[in-house]
């Protein structure tokens, strides 16, 4: 817990009819039982509450004169009761308090002053410490997609999430979207986005795709640079996402926040947490194709995404069905991945890390990948130098998956790369080989449990700065004349019989899946961006025991 500093305030105040001594300093409120018998009493529980400056939401004068007052979100509750005081005498913090499972709610105090003069000086003195937290929002430029999820986007929105923004005096420009990438076009273009200290996308992992799209590209057109040169630096996004999970699929908000829970995300966005995130950019033939940031997968993710969509009128359980059925038609690809191996870096694929809130890797390399991309922008011709250490595999492959983050959710608890960090300027590239049905399971089961899943002879995995993959079909004919020579030696018919598209034995290529879009091309070119966006969020907090001493009972303490 962060230790108080120099106290700004201190008073006795009272909560109900017991007597507080409520200080407050630049980072903590705090509010102390007094002791009124001085004997030590081994049953009554410990008395003191502190709350970080940084995640009071707000603080407001008791002023209603009447026994009932309207909130904020149009419903009414009766007041407390007044005890027979000035109501003004009185006022009322609004903070977070964690609860289960990384959620967040905000739950509200009411301290009691002996005069009015002090009260004014109370909320006065906390509201002079929240103006002083640069890093909140004042106005936010929000998109809901209606459609997303269970089409609740707007429900959500307005009932959850705009009362909160209201009370903590953020306001707000909405847009609900009319089509499929209009987020991501009016951001392009007509977004007026010097106005906004943020941009909130209400919806699931699609919606935030095109957030993401349309704020870098727009980043990249006002600053001079061209986004469809895979050679060129990106420039990163000063403005900060917002995620409101209101879609089929959160995963980029789970990974994030650590819940899919659109409360929990609206007070992230309130107390201005910042967590900077990589993108990969995906180019063919020097042409952009996507961004990406979570999963990037050929073979079988890919194949699942592709038979999934002609699926969609089964919902949500498409995707298991899909993967089903990939898993027994058992699909390999043949190709040649080539990369560039993240040097000089804290943290490998395997070493047992988690990406968590704070994290030393992502600030460590995150420092060490810009000090390197400026001194490449000062001298090209290092560029040389890169391509020697370039390094190759051909082969065979069931999946080629570029995993940027963990890509844990609620399916998958430990993710696809669990040690893979949000912000550290990689991303793990694990190359699953060719194998038996059998052992392919013993990978994926190895997804949920304990085992490492890259401790099997047919998987490996590298932490990398950049890929290139190209497909057989796609080689050049000396590369194909090269593995014909190397098939001759082993079964030829069989071998001729699989690489003909005409008998249907197996496709000669997949597609990819790139965040849960599918890619036009095959031949990529994937180069990750050291943090290019930040999002409202601070990555999945270590849940370290009982953060305050004591917890004040629900009646003195109410949700909002
Ligand atoms: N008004 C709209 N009408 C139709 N499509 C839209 C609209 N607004 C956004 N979209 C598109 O809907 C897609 C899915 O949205 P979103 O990610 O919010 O929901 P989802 O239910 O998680 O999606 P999915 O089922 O594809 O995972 C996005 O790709 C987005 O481009």
């Amino acid at each position: 817990m962060e230790r108080p500093g120099r106290l700004l305030l201190l008073s006795e105040l009272r909560v109900r009819n017991t007597a507080y001594e409520v200080s407050l300093s630049r980072s903590l409120l705090t509010w102390k039982r007094r002791v009124s018998s001085p004997v030590y009493h081994p049953f009554r529980p410990s008395v003191c509450h502190s709350v970080s400056v940084t995640e009071i939401i707000c603080v407001t004068e008791e002023e209603e004169e009447n026994s009932s007052k309207q909130r904020d979100d149009g419903s009414w509750r009766k007041i407390k009761e007044r005890e027979g005081k000035d109501c003004r005498q009185a006022f009322t913090v609004f903070y977070v308090e964690r609860g289960r499972n990384h959620r967040w709610r905000c739950v509200e105090i009411t301290f009691r002053c002996p005069d009015r003069a002090m009260c004014q000086h109370w909320v006065s003195g906390i509201r002079d410490q929240l103006a002083a937290i640069s890093s909140r929002p004042k106005q936010l430029l929000v998109y809901i997609n209606p459609y997303g999820g269970k089409r609740q986007g707007k429900r959500i929105y307005e009932q959850k999430v705009a009362p909160l923004f209201a009370q903590a005096g953020i306001s707000t420009h909405v847009i609900v979207t009319e089509y499929a990438n209009h987020a991501r076009d009016h951001l392009r273009t007509e977004a007026e986005l010097k106005r906004f200290d943020g941009v909130v996308c209400v919806g699931g992992d699609g919606m935030f795709s095109e957030i993401i799209h349309g704020l870098i590209w727009r980043t990249q057109m006002d600053g001079g640079v061209d986004p469809n040169s895979p050679e060129e630096t990106l420039l990163p996004c000063s403005l900060r996402i917002g995620i409101i999970p209101a879609g089929s699929t959160d995963c980029i908000c789970f990974a994030t926040v650590g819940t899919n829970d659109p409360v929990t995300s609206a007070l992230h966005i309130i107390v201005g947490d910042s967590q900077p995130m990589d993108v990969c950019s995906v180019h063919h033939n020097n042409a952009f194709l996507r961004y990406s940031v979570s999963l990037l997968g050929y073979g079988f993710y890919g194949d699942v995404l592709t038979d999934s969509e002609r699926k969609r009128w089964m919902g949500p359980a498409r995707y298991d069905f899909s993967g089903l059925k990939m898993f027994l038609t058992h699909h390999y690809y043949e190709g040649t991945v080539s990369y560039l191996p993240a040097k000089g870096i804290m943290g490998t694929p395997r070493d047992g890390g988690r990406c968590r809130s704070g994290c030393v890797v992502c600030q460590h390399n995150g420092q060490i990948l810009t000090e390197k991309a400026d001194r490449y922008e000062m001298d090209k011709a290092s560029e040389n130098e890169s391509e020697d250490e370039w390094r190759t595999i051909r082969g065979k492959f069931l999946a080629i998956n570029a995993a940027s983050m963990s890509c844990a959710c609620p399916r998958s608890p430990k993710g696809l790369s669990p040690s893979a960090h949000l912000a550290d300027g990689t991303t793990d590239l694990i190359l699953v080989r060719k194998c038996s049905r059998f052992n392919f399971l013993r990978h994926l089961i190895r997804h949920t449990s304990k085992d490492d899943q890259f401790d099997l002879g047919f998987v490996e995995v590298h932490r990398v700065c950049r890929f290139r993959f190209m497909p057989r079909h796609c080689q050049s004919d000396s590369d194909l004349e090269l593995d014909l020579q190397e098939n001759s030696k082993r079964q030829i018919f069989s071998q001729i019989c699989r690489d003909h598209p005409a008998c249907g034995c197996t496709p000669i290529y997949s597609s990819w899946n790139c965040d849960g879009e599918i890619l036009n091309h095959t031949a990529i070119d994937v180069r990750v961006h050291c943090q290019l966006i930040k999002l409202f969020a601070r990555g999945i907090e270590e849940m370290s025991g009982r953060r305050w001493c004591f917890r004040l009972k629900s009646f003195q303490v109410s949700g909002t």
